[in-house]
């Protein structure tokens, strides 16, 4: 696991300085509305921080995919106004993140103030990492505060451009993320286990890969389970599954053979005919899934063999849905297991860490989404960590300290 050390707002003296805070606020929003606002509140702390102690807070962050235009309806004003509220604070929105408009805002700032910059990808530079596009960012500030862990595996002009011309920190939540994700991993309490599920074992082979080597049991659920079912010689009918994956999962199953961790993969299913709400259901055993029907869940009896695994860990690490949670009663798997964890860990005998997109939605379908040991606010910078990746926005807050290059 990528392990590094930095420095934290503790050794930061905020008054009277100008901090570039790198924030994620690439919030979810449908229909117009941000439909979570949890990132935004994560964030909060940090910046109460640093304006209550008299630093002058610089807010940037990338939203969506604008593809390096300006895109109107990825402006950032809105979600400006979502932090205002949760900081209970006047925050100043300011339309370009370089150049003169961001430059003058800059300098007007008083003492315990907050702007947040317009949508750094609007600009082509800020993916491309362009150095003059990390130099024009850094030209705003004293020092950075980077505070986005769920962009960290970007290495962008934002996430780790810019740190190579400013005294550089971790934020609360940037701090906060990589402890808990070190204590769930580098040093866990055993036995440690995890639950990978989703959609394809191709988007997370690394991350069952690296898996294997540190947890004792693995238990991989959702349509990534077919393709290993499928791999053991059994028939998934319709089930989505990929082909071209059959020898990596077959290669997961000896590895995990190899070094003693206990592959769980479901005993039976619950299948349908049609991928949709109403259609006839039935559980079958995994080996028995019929031609023409698909697996959409793990059946009863996988979903108390995994309550009774959960019984025997001390860790618990989650990554993707056992099954269609979106699609009632296809999440059923998901929510008593979720719902397991959440006993364990509110007795205190099981700690809980969650992160992903879609792994978030299920825990909060599953209403335990609170009662997790840690949820990150992080998807695809989730993975990777697990994966045993190095995060370049973590990497420079360990590099870049006061010895940085001069603009
Ligand atoms: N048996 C199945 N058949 C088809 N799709 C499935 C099955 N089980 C789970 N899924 C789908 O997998 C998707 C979630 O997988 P994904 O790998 O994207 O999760 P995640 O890593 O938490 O999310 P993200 O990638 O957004 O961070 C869900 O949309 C779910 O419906
Ligand atoms: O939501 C995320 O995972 C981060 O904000 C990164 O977004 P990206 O995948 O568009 O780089």
């Amino acid at each position: 696991m990528a392990t590094q050390s930095f420095k934290t707002l503790d050794s930061l003296d905020p008054r009277g300085k100008k901090i570039l805070l790198r924030a994620d606020l690439n919030v979810p929003v449908h229909d117009g509305a941000i439909s979570d606002l949890t990132r935004i509140e994560r964030l909060a702390p940090t910046i109460r921080e640093l304006a209550d102690k008299g630093g002058r807070v610089i807010v940037v962050s990338h939203f969506d995919r604008p593809k390096g235009k300006p895109v109107p309806a990825l402006s950032l004003a809105p979600i400006s106004e979502a932090l205002a509220k949760a900081l209970g604070k006047k925050v100043t929105f300011v339309p370009d993140c370089i150049g003169k408009v961001a430059q003058s805002a800059a300098a007007a700032m008083q003492d315990g103030d907050v702007i947040v910059l317009e949508n750094t990808r609007f600009y082509a530079g800020e993916e491309k990492n362009d150095p003059e596009m990390a130099k024009s960012l850094a030209a705003l500030a004293d020092v950075y505060v980077n505070d986005a862990f769920s962009a960290a595996h970007r290495a962008h002009a934002s996430t780790e451009g810019v740190a190579h011309h400013l005294p550089s920190f971790a934020g609360r939540l940037m701090e906060i993320e990589l402890n808990a994700l070190k204590a769930a991993l580098e040093n866990p309490e055993r036995p440690v286990g995890a639950i990978v599920g989703g959609a394809k074992v191709s988007t997370k082979l690394d991350l069952l890969d690296n898996l294997i080597e540190k947890v004792d049991m693995l238990a991989v659920g959702g349509a990534m389970a077919n393709t290993f079912l499928a791999a053991q010689g059994y028939s998934v009918g319709k089930s989505l599954k990929e082909d071209d994956m059959l020898d990596t999962a077959k290669a997961i199953m000896a590895k995990a053979k190899e070094r003693g961790c206990d592959l769980v993969l479901p005993v039976d299913v619950v299948v349908s005919s049609d991928f949709m709400a109403g259609a006839p259901t039935e559980t079958v055993a995994a080996s028995a899934i019929p031609a023409d029907w698909m697996a959409l869940d793990v059946g009863p009896k996988t979903t108390a063999l995994l309550i009774q695994k959960l019984s025997t860990l001390k860790t618990l690490v989650w990554n993707g849905p056992l099954g269609v949670f979106e699609l009632p009663p296809f999440d059923e798997g998901t929510n008593a297991v979720a719902q397991a964890a959440a006993k364990l860990t509110k007795e205190g005998k099981l700690k809980t860490v969650a992160g992903g997109g879609d792994t978030v939605s299920a825990l909060r379908h599953a209403h335990v989404l609170h009662d997790m040991s840690y949820v990150s606010t992080a998807g695809g910078a989730f993975l990777e960590w697990l994966e045993g990746k190095i995060l370049p926005g973590v990497v420079m807050l360990s590099q870049a300290g006061e010895d940085v290059a001069p603009l």
